[in-house]
C-alpha cells in the first residue's frame, strides 16, 4: 500500500504525523501520544487514524520508513530512532529526544576471535540492517588501510550472521546485550548513541500545529519525570528543610492556621524521591505526601 492510499480517508488539510505500527516503540509512543492529548482511534488492521479534535491524522509505518517519509515530505511529523534517521540519509528537522528507545548501533563479532580494535575487521565481511551508516563507518578505516570492507544488508536477525557463516562482524543495536551475548558475539566498537526522536519536514505548512504537541509532549515527559512533595515543618527547621527541596524554580510556602508550622510543596525528580523523603523526615518535617503529576507547562 502506498501512502496516498493510507491516506484516502484522510481530510487532506491534516497534518500527516508518522508513528512505528508495532515494535519496540510502539507502545511508548502510543503512551505519550495518550499523554499529550492526541486522542486517536485506531481500527483493526487500518493504518490511519484521524485524531479526535486536532486535525492531525497518524500513519502507522514501520519504523525503519519513517524518516524517509518525513524527509521526502509524504507526512509532516514522526516519530522512530535517531539510528533511522541517520540510516535514512535524508533531511529533516530533529524536533526533540523522547527519552525511550535508548540503546547502541555497535560493530559486534564473536567474541571466540578475541578482536581487541574495530581496525581489524576493515576489509572483512560486515552484515548489518544499517548498510549506509556501516559504511560510512568503516570508510575510513578502509581508505587509511588500503581495503574494502564488504557490507550485507538482512533486514534482521542480524546476530546470526556470524554463526552462520555469512559475517565476520555484524553492525546491529545493542541494548541490555542479551541477544548479542546469545549469539557468542562482543561488542568491539559503538557507532553511535540512539533514542526515539521527534522529527519534521524541513518544509511542512503546519509550523503552528506543530509547536502546540512540541510543547504538549514537552510538558508529559516532564510531568513523568517529576512528583510533588508536600510536607509540613516548622519555622526553625525550614531552611534545612529548604536545602533538601529546592523545587523546579522555587517551592511553595503556605502558611498553616495552627501557630510555628509551615506547608511546603516542592516539585522533586521521581529518581531522587525516596531519598529526599529520608532526608525530609531527618531534619524533622512532618506529614510527607508525594503525589504524581499528570501533565505540566513550564
Ligand atoms: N533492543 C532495543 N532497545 C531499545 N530500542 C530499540 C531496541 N531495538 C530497537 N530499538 C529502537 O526501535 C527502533 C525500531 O526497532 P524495532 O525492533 O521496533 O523495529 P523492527 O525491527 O522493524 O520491528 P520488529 O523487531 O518488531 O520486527 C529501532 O530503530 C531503534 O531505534
Ligand atoms: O541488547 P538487547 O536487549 O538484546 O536488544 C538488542 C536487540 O533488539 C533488537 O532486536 P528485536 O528484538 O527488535 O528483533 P529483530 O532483530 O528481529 O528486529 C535489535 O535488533 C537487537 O537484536
Ligand atoms: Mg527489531
Amino acid at each position: 500500500m502506498t501512502v496516498s492510499e493510507r491516506q484516502n480517508s484522510s481530510p487532506p488539510e491534516n497534518l500527516k504525523f508518522a508513528i512505528p505500527k508495532k515494535g519496540r516503540l510502539y507502545d511508548k509512543v502510543v503512551e505519550l501520544l495518550k499523554g499529550a492529548g492526541v486522542e486517536f482511534r485506531r481500527k483493526d488492521r487500518l493504518d490511519v487514524a484521524i485524531c479526535v479534535g486536532l486535525p492531525i491524522t497518524l500513519v502507522f509505518l514501520p519504523a525503519a520508513d519513517i524518516a524517509k517519509f518525513v524527509g521526502e515530505g509524504n507526512v509532516d511529523l514522526g516519530i522512530t530512532g535517531f539510528d533511522v534517521v541517520q540510516e535514512s540519509q535524508v533531511q529533516v528537522e530533529k524536533i526533540m529526544d523522547l527519552g525511550f528507545g535508548k540503546c547502541k548501533l555497535s560493530v559486534q563479532a564473536p567474541l571466540i576471535e578475541n578482536y581487541t580494535s574495530v581496525e581489524q575487521l576493515a576489509g572483512k565481511r560486515i552484515v548489518t540492517s544499517f548498510p549506509n551508516v556501516s559504511k560510512a563507518f568503516f570508510k575510513e578505516y578502509d581508505q587509511k588501510l588500503g581495503v574494502t570492507t564488504s557490507v550485507s544488508y538482512v533486514s534482521g536477525s542480524v546476530e546470526a550472521a556470524c554463526g552462520l557463516g555469512l559475517a565476520d562482524a555484524v553492525v546491529d543495536l545493542v541494548e541490555t546485550g542479551t541477544t548479542m551475548r546469545a549469539a557468542g558475539l562482543e561488542v568491539v566498537h559503538d557507532i553511535l548513541d540512539t533514542q526515539a526522536i521527534l522529527i519534521s519536514n524541513p518544509n511542512s505548512t503546519h509550523k503552528d500545529l506543530i509547536s502546540r504537541l512540541k510543547r504538549r509532549i514537552d510538558g508529559y515527559i516532564t510531568a513523568t519525570k517529576y512528583v510533588m512533595i508536600m510536607y509540613n515543618v516548622s519555622n526553625e527547621l525550614m531552611e534545612k528543610a529548604l536545602v533538601i527541596t529546592p523545587g523546579k524554580r522555587s517551592p511553595t510556602i503556605t502558611n498553616l492556621s495552627c501557630g510555628n508550622v509551615k506547608a511546603v510543596s516542592s516539585l522533586v525528580l521521581k529518581k531522587e524521591v525516596s531519598e529526599k523523603m529520608d532526608a525530609l523526615h531527618d531534619v524533622g518535617a512532618t506529614d510527607i505526601l508525594v503525589l504524581d503529576l499528570q501533565n505540566s507547562r513550564m
